[in-house]
């Protein structure tokens, strides 16, 4: 986390606090580091069975993560693939390693700099498949919003504050699907 703050410009050299002008501002950052020591995880655990028509059906279909970062386990069978530039461009297993997703907190938090990834598993008909996903974000009482440091008049507040009580309110009125709760959460300027 500390290294996407960086990419975001959101670690300064007033570490110390002196320069008052951005003391609110760095104490967000500080919090939103400070928060993740805290933060929440959550396991999902994907089992998909072979299928004999795989092109019928798909294993799980196109959505994006809660949290901020996904850290995925998949064993050696493919079957996720990722949107990029409309196309869906499968991901190779690598033995003994994650794949980092981007989830929608992050794209909140960095007010749209960064986007969390559609993605999606097909099934194939030889063998079953197993993945672990573990979902990574603050802690559940926590408010997600965008970084105030990445609003201003030519970058206005894209989305609405967040948490997982909303989350869980959205989920439980229809199926979270696409990137449907992150849009249910844009701001219509
Ligand atoms: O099985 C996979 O590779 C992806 C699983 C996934 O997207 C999820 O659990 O959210
Ligand atoms: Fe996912």
């Amino acid at each position: 986390m500390e290294a996407i703050l960086e990419t975001l410009g959101l670690v300064s050299d007033d570490m110390d606090g002196t320069n008052d002008s951005n003391a609110n501002d760095k104490k967000y950052e500080d919090d939103v580091l400070k928060q993740f020591e805290d933060g929440s995880q959550l396991i999902v655990m994907n089992c998909y069975p072979a299928c004999p028509e795989p092109n019928l059906t798909l294993g799980m279909p196109p959505h994006s993560d809660y949290g901020f970062l996904t850290l995925l386990l998949q064993d050696n069978a493919q079957g996720l693939q990722i949107q990029h530039q409309s196309r869906w461009v499968t991901v190779q297993p690598i033995p003994n390693s994650f794949v980092v997703n981007v989830g929608d907190h992050l794209e909140i938090f960095s007010n749209g700099r960064y986007k969390s990834v559609l993605h999606r598993v097909f099934v194939n008909s030889l063998r079953y498949r197993i993945s672990v996903a573990s979902l990574h974000s603050l802690p559940l009482d926590s408010m997600i919003r965008p970084s105030p440091k990445l609003i201003d008049e030519e970058n206005p507040k894209l989305y609405k504050d967040t948490d997982f009580k909303s989350f869980l309110e959205y989920i439980s009125s229809c199926e979270p699907k696409m990137k449907n709760f992150l849009e249910s959460r844009k701001l219509t300027n």
